[in-house]
C-alpha cells in the first residue's frame, strides 16, 4: 500500500485492571493526500479509537500506522509530542476554546507552538470570521466557535486535519455550513481532511468512505461522484 495515511492490521485492546476490552482488530485502510475522507459507523464501532491512534493521542496494541511515509506507531513519547504539535490539526465536537482569550488570541496561541504557522488573522478571515476576531468565545454562536476551532487547527499548517463529530453540537444548517467550510478547505488548500461521524448521509460528500463496524473496517470506497453538502439532506 502507498497511501498518505495507512493503517496495517491495527489492533487495539484496552486493559482496565483484569478487564480487556477489544476496541479494534484487523483494521486496514489507506487515504490519499488531499482527500476528504469520512469514517462512518455506529456508536462504539471504534471510530474515535482510530482517530486517537492516528492523532498520536493513543497507542495501538499491534499493527502499523503511517502518515506521509513515517511510521507513527513506532514513535517514542517525544516524537509523538512533536507529531501532535506539528503534523496534526484537531477539531472536536465541543470546540475547546480558551474562554478568556479572543478568537484571534485562541488561534494565535496554537500558532505560537508551531514551526511554520499561518497568519492567525488571515485564517480567521478565510473561515468567515473577519468581523469577529476580537470577540470572546461566549460572544460567538456555536457555529462561529467551531469556525474558530477550525482556524486554530489550520493555523498550525498541519499535514492532516482530524475532525471528530465536528457538527455534533450544532443545529442542522450550522452543521452544514461547517461541513462546507471543511470540504472547501480540503479543495482549496489540498489539505487531507478526515471527518468521523455516525451520520451515513455525510458519506455522499466524501472522496473516500471508510465504514467501521464492531471494531473493524467493513468497507472502503473511493467515491467518484461526490455531492455538494447543499444537496445532502438528513
Ligand atoms: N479508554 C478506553 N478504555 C476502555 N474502553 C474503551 C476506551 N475507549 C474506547 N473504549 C471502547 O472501545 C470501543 C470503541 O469505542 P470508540 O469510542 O472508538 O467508538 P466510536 O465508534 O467512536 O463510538 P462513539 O460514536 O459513541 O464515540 C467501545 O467498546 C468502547 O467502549
Amino acid at each position: 500500500m502507498s497511501g498518505f495515511v495507512r493503517f496495517e492490521d491495527v489492533k487495539k485492546v484496552y486493559k482496565t485492571g483484569e478487564m480487556e476490552i477489544p476496541a479494534l482488530h484487523d483494521v486496514n485502510f489507506e487515504i490519499e493526500k488531499g482527500e476528504f475522507c469520512v469514517i462512518v459507523g455506529a456508536s462504539g464501532a471504534g471510530k474515535t479509537t482510530i482517530l486517537n491512534i492516528l492523532g498520536g493521542m493513543d497507542t495501538l496494541t499491534s499493527g502499523k500506522v503511517y502518515l506521509d511515509e513515517e511510521e507513527v506507531s513506532a514513535f517514542n513519547k517525544k516524537q509523538l509530542t512533536a507529531y501532535r504539535r506539528y503534523d496534526v490539526g484537531f477539531v472536536f465536537q465541543f470546540y475547546n476554546l480558551v474562554q478568556n482569550l479572543t478568537a484571534l488570541e485562541n488561534v494565535e496561541l496554537a500558532a505560537q507552538i508551531c514551526r511554520e504557522p499561518l497568519d492567525a488573522a488571515v485564517i480567521l478571515e478565510q473561515v468567515g470570521l473577519k468581523e469577529r476576531t476580537n470577540n470572546f468565545p461566549a460572544q460567538l454562536s456555536g457555529g462561529e466557535q467551531q469556525r474558530v476551532a477550525i482556524a486554530r487547527a489550520l493555523a498550525k499548517n498541519p499535514k492532516l486535519l482530524l475532525c471528530d463529530e465536528p457538527t455534533g453540537a450544532l443545529d442542522y444548517n450550522t452543521g452544514k455550513a461547517v461541513l462546507r467550510l471543511l470540504q472547501g478547505t480540503c479543495r482549496e488548500t489540498g489539505k487531507t481532511v478526515i471527518v468521523i461521524t455516525h451520520n451515513q448521509a455525510l458519506t455522499a460528500m466524501a472522496d473516500r468512505i471508510i465504514t467501521v463496524k464492531s471494531g473493524t473496517v467493513v468497507s472502503m470506497v473511493k467515491n467518484e461522484k461526490t455531492v455538494d453538502i447543499s444537496e445532502i439532506e438528513w
